[in-house]
């Protein structure tokens, strides 16, 4: 049975440009982080012993089943095709995900098995969609959904996730490590809302667009790379205790990544 790769993504910087609703216009480049990556198939049901028509998740997840990311893409990939051929894949066939990124991280980790059960579906019963396509189904599930789906190693992310624009350069090698704080990611935003809200200015946001991630991690502090990391220490008083000196904060936490030293 062919496995597919669900990567994760670290944040090289993070910055807010404004407000849309409830949610917030980032400007953010996203790695992936190559050695980082859950892992998905379709396994039949009659195989592993189920014979229930409903739909099928096998995997150590903390969460119910209607509120997994890959659930939701299936909801939301029904409704935009109708295709009766997904309907019955899901019944004699259940998803099977080998889970190594960690849940609530800022790693992308569900956004990443969503768009990647997507793919799995466009490829297996040539449903045809484009990437473009694919995207906008989604961004309905979550808003990094978008990134995972063009598979770019390095892009430029704007919008609420939804513009997604490939960034041409080296794929950096991160070390991560991933504190126990499990931080919810609306508490943070609605934090850097109320105290720090501080849009950046778009003569800053075209330079950092132009910038090398290798440069910005040169250059620049946790705090200042990403907007996140500030109202997070504040929701999340104990993260200050699992902050290393030269680690950056990616996404809304509450993963701490460098790039690697190289061996001599
Ligand atoms: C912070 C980032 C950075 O990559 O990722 P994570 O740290 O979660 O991985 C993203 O902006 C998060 O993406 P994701 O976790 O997919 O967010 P969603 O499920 O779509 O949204 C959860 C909630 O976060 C807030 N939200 C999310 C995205 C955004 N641009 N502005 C927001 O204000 C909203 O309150 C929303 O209801
Ligand atoms: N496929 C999935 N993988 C991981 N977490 C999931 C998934 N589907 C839903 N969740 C839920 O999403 C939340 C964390 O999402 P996750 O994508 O792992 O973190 P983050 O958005 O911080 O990168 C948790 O509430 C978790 O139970």
């Amino acid at each position: 049975m062919k496995k597919y790769k669900a990567f994760s993504k670290v944040n090289v910087f993070l910055k807010i440009s404004g407000k849309r609703g409830n949610y917030h216009e980032i400007v953010s480049r996203f790695m992936r982080v190559n050695d980082l990556f859950d892992e998905l198939s379709f396994v039949s049901k009659e195989k592993v012993g189920t014979n229930s028509n409903e739909f099928g998740i096998i995997g150590d997840f903390a969460c119910k089943t209607e509120e997994n990311t890959i659930y939701k893409a299936y909801k939301a990939l029904k409704s935009a095709t109708n295709s009766e051929a997904l309907e019955k894949l899901m019944q004699t066939h259940a998803v099977m995900v080998e889970k190594n990124i960690p849940a609530f991280a800022g790693l992308g980790g569900g956004s990443s098995d969503a768009a990647t059960y997507l793919k799995m579906c466009n490829e297996v019963l040539h449903l045809g969609l484009s990437l473009n396509e694919l995207a906008a189904i989604g961004l309905q599930v979550g808003a990094d959904v978008p990134f995972f789906i063009y598979g770019y190693a390095s892009a430029n992310v704007s919008g609420i996730g939804e513009v997604v624009e490939a960034y041409d350069e080296e794929l950096l090698d991160f070390e991560v490590f991933t504190p126990d704080v499990k931080i919810a990611t609306p508490k943070v935003y609605s934090a850097y809302r109320e105290n720090f809200y501080e849009p950046i200015d778009g003569f800053a946001t075209q330079k950092l667009k132009e910038t090398p991630s290798k440069e910005i991690l040169q250059s620049m502090s946790a705090k200042e790379a990403n907007d996140l990391f500030a109202p997070a220490l504040q929701e999340y008083k104990e993260l200050k205790e699992h902050y290393r000196q030269g680690y950056f904060f990616s996404g809304s936490g509450s993963s701490f990544f460098k790039v690697k030293e190289k061996e001599a």
